[in-house]
């Protein structure tokens, strides 16, 4: 059975990465998946911006619902203080396979746990099965559909506090356009856009920054 592009993209990393090595595997995700084969990574652009927001939101406990092959768990956690946390959700077990040795390749795995199953079941679970209390920082990247009713859902589970941080991708492409109707709409939420690219593409794409105010 050949592989999957997802194996390729972790085999290319095993074999030019620098084990331990956070941002070298970083790097490495982008070299092939610009070079070789395209993936939807957030990537190198968009990746400064999240890389941004995580330093100014300095995050104890942060979420990332869509770890995929983990490259943006890789990238966040890299930037977490001693003894903070990133709780990744993947429902689908091939990729989470991937990301888990994506993860303990670059040597991050004290610091990133990854939670394998559908954000709707995961999030609710989150204060009693995972210890958390309100969440610092959340990084939106799964299906774009799912932005909005997981950021209700948040709000439901009282996992935000004022001055949460919500970080979504895709604004623009493939586009998540109820999330940014719904985040700016809202008397709960602090909006900032921040205009970007596709992926190792020239597309127009952008992040939307969405501030919980309480
Ligand atoms: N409810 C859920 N719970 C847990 N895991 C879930 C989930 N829904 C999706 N996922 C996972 O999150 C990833 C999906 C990302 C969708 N991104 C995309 O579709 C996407 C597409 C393009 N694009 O087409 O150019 C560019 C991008 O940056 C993109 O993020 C996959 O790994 C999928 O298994
Ligand atoms: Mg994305």
């Amino acid at each position: 059975m050949n592989q999957s592009k997802e194996q390729r993209i972790l085999n290319f990393v095993l074999q030019n990465a620098v084990r331990g090595d956070p941002h070298s595997v970083v790097d490495t995700i982008d070299k092939y998946c610009s070079q070789k084969e395209w993936a939807m990574n957030v990537g190198d652009e968009k990746g400064k911006i999240l890389d941004k927001t995580v330093q100014e939101a300095n995050p104890s406990v942060a979420l990332e619902l869509g770890t995929y092959c983990g490259y943006s768990a890789v990238r966040i956690s890299r930037l977490l203080k001693a003894g903070a946390r990133l709780l990744t959700v993947e429902f689908n077990p091939e990729f989470a396979a991937i990301a888990k040795q994506m993860i303990e390749f670059a040597g991050v795995q004290d610091k990133v746990k990854l939670l394998e199953g559908p954000s709707e079941e995961i999030i609710p679970q989150l204060k009693k099965k995972y210890e958390v209390d309100t969440l610092d920082f959340v990084f939106l990247d799964h299906w774009k559909e799912r932005y909005t009713p997981d950021t209700i859902l948040l709000q439901e589970c009282n996992l935000l506090r004022k001055g949460s941080v919500l970080l979504a991708d895709n604004i623009i492409f493939p586009g998540a356009p109820d999330f940014v109707n719904y985040v700016r709409k809202s008397p709960h939420f602090q909006c900032t856009n921040y205009p970007s690219h596709l992926e190792y593409m020239q597309v127009e794409d952008a992040m939307e920054k969405a501030v919980f105010l309480g």
